[in-house]
């Protein structure tokens, strides 16, 4: 299967997101990434359910929805009524992760777990029976534009080994800091899914910025 790719709308123009997110479909975007910040989790405040429920009249794009909300239990019903195509919720931020991602499972999302740069993979380690997908950041969270975190690739390695020895089904997301280089690093890692943001939406023309992140992994699958 080929590396699929989710630009994420964090640095897209936030005063026309519809259009924004019109031109990452025409452009070819396998999903688009919409990142839920509180303020308190993340230092950044950014966009709330009503937003993505807006923005999904205007597109069948996948909504790839990464919630970096404390409690997220409070809010869930608000993301599933929202039209997100998947959940992702931190491990950091619930007590009830199993809970959280059951629930989303049962009205029919895909569910997917985040962890932090500095968040070990055994404190997700019951759920990865579970789980769509696992999102490894490879920036702390909070802002676009960061530097890749190098030490991140040996937890994005560990995780496809722990799938493949258990014969797991889920994804690998990464986020945060992908550029043509280190995407090659993630995929040769094990990344399935890739998300960029400043990369795609500082680019001069969106359609070729994905194009080329895709071509410089396309023989690595
Ligand atoms: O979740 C986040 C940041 O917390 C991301 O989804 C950013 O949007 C990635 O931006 P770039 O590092 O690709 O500019
Ligand atoms: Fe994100």
């Amino acid at each position: 299967m080929s590396v699929k790719l989710a630009p994420s709308i964090l640095s897209a123009d936030f005063s026309d997101l519809k259009s924004e997110v019109k031109k990452l479909e025409k452009a070819g975007a396998d999903l688009v990434h919409i990142d839920i910040m509180d303020g308190c989790f993340v230092e950044n405040i950014t966009i709330g359910a009503q937003v993505v429920k807006a923005l999904r009249r205007h597109t069948n794009l996948f909504f790839d929805v990464h919630l970096m909300v404390v409690n997220p239990e409070k809010h869930i019903d608000k993301f599933i009524e929202s039209g997100a195509d998947n959940i992702t919720v931190h491990a950091e931020t619930t007590h009830h992760l199993d809970a959280l991602l059951n629930k989303i499972k049962s009205v029919g999302k895909k569910a997917s777990v985040a962890i932090n740069p500095a968040t070990p993979i055994y404190l997700i380690e019951n759920v990865l029976e579970i789980v769509d997908m696992v999102l490894v950041m490879t920036v702390n969270p909070g802002y676009g534009g960061q530097k890749f975190i190098p030490y991140t690739l040996k937890k994005i390695q560990n995780l496809s080994e722990i799938r493949k020895r258990e014969g797991y089904n889920f994804e690998i997301e990464v986020d945060g800091g992908i550029n043509e280089k280190t995407i090659v690093e993630c995929v040769k890692a094990g990344a399935d899914v890739i998300v960029a943001g400043s990369y795609v939406f500082e680019s001069e023309n969106i359609e070729k910025a994905i194009n080329k992140l895709k071509n410089s992994v396309r023989d690595l699958r």
